[in-house]
């Protein structure tokens, strides 16, 4: 995909100019980008800002035409955006939580969905009944949707969304904006639905949490490329070549840490603990000289937190 996007210098004279003669610049939004999801998998897809996560998911559900390539949904071309498909699917973004007339009240835009959608009563009975219970909407239904928290939004966007039982769903940064409790409920609340339906759901965050809970696939874009789809278990393996060894230690004055590793000091540690960044092939070896040379109280080896790699990652990246 890529957009041709206006582009003019600062200032009036420049704008004044545009008026007449527009210039443009080509973006390229999404290039190499290809991946096959099986029915009823949840995958995150991640990567940096403008990465091409948004464009990707805006065309999958029908909303962008792109300039070339090829994309099938449940067997569907996205973009013609036949209604039999746009029935079988949706697309959340935490950035917009819920679409519609803004002074309906959450049932009223409930029931909107059930007429464009088409959503036979006894449905739209059982789904509402169940879509409340799972995101606590009760008090939210006489409330109009203009008056409602971020948090609420999200929940009643979900309802309105899934009232008609997509069969895939494309949640766009579900917890952007989120508090702590709010993020984790709406984890819980996809992770249900997911196993509860079925639904094939392909997720985009920037919170690793989401993903780490959510999905156990995933697919890391860069700059319009896929740089790693597979076990989110692995990525770690994949993207770093460095282990954490965590030790601790009462007494560790005048030891010289270059000698084992790189002192990592991007953790939170005890007072006696040290943590060093070993290459993972060296590993064996520098453990076994630690415990050899130094009174080591307990040690640990682990992979370095996932947000830490996938950090690392996009800066090299940058560079
Ligand atoms: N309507 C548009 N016109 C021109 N360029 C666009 C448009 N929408 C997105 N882009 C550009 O396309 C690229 C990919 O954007 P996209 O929104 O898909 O990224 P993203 O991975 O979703 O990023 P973020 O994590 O910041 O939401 C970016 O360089 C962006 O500036």
């Amino acid at each position: 995909m890529t957009y041709r996007a206006a582009v003019r210098e600062a200032g009036l004279r420049a704008a004044l100019r545009s008026v007449v003669k527009r210039e443009y610049r080509d973006i390229e939004a999404v290039a190499e980008v290809s991946f096959e999801l099986r029915a009823g998998e949840v995958v995150g897809f991640i990567g940096p800002n403008g990465a091409g996560k948004t464009t990707t998911m805006k065309i999958l559900s029908g909303i962008l035409h792109p300039t070339v390539g090829e994309a099938r949904v449940l067997g569907f071309v996205p973009w013609r955006r036949q209604h039999d498909y746009l029935k079988k699917i949706a697309l959340v973004r935490g950035s917009q939580p819920i679409g519609g007339p803004a002074e309906l009240t959450v049932m009223d835009s409930l029931r909107y969905q059930q007429l464009l959608y088409e959503v036979s009563h006894a449905d739209f009975r059982a789904n509402v009944a169940e879509l409340v219970g799972m995101l606590d909407l009760e008090s939210l239904l006489d409330r109009q949707v203009r008056a409602l928290s971020l948090g609420e939004r999200m929940r009643a966007g979900l309802a309105t969304t899934l009232v008609y039982r997509p069969k895939v769903l494309f949640l766009d940064e579900p917890t952007l904006g989120l508090d702590v409790s709010a993020a984790a409920a709406l984890r819980r609340f996809v992770a249900e639905y997911a196993v509860r339906t079925g639904a094939t759901v392909l997720l985009t965050s920037h919170y690793m949490a989401d993903v780490a809970s959510l999905c156990r696939r995933v697919i890391l874009i860069d700059r319009s490329r896929v740089r790693y789809d597979g076990d989110l278990n692995s990525l770690a393996t994949t993207l770093s070549p460095y282990k954490l060894i965590k030790l601790s230690m009462p007494d560790r004055t005048g030891i010289d840490w270059e000698r084992f590793g790189e002192l990592d000091t991007t953790q939170d540690l005890e007072q006696e603990q040290v943590s060093l960044r070993v290459r993972r092939e060296a590993v064996p070896e520098v453990t076994s000289e630690l415990l050899r040379q130094l009174a080591i109280v307990d040690l640990t080896v682990e992979d370095p937190p996932l947000d830490l790699v996938i950090d690392q990652f996009y800066q090299a990246g940058r560079r």
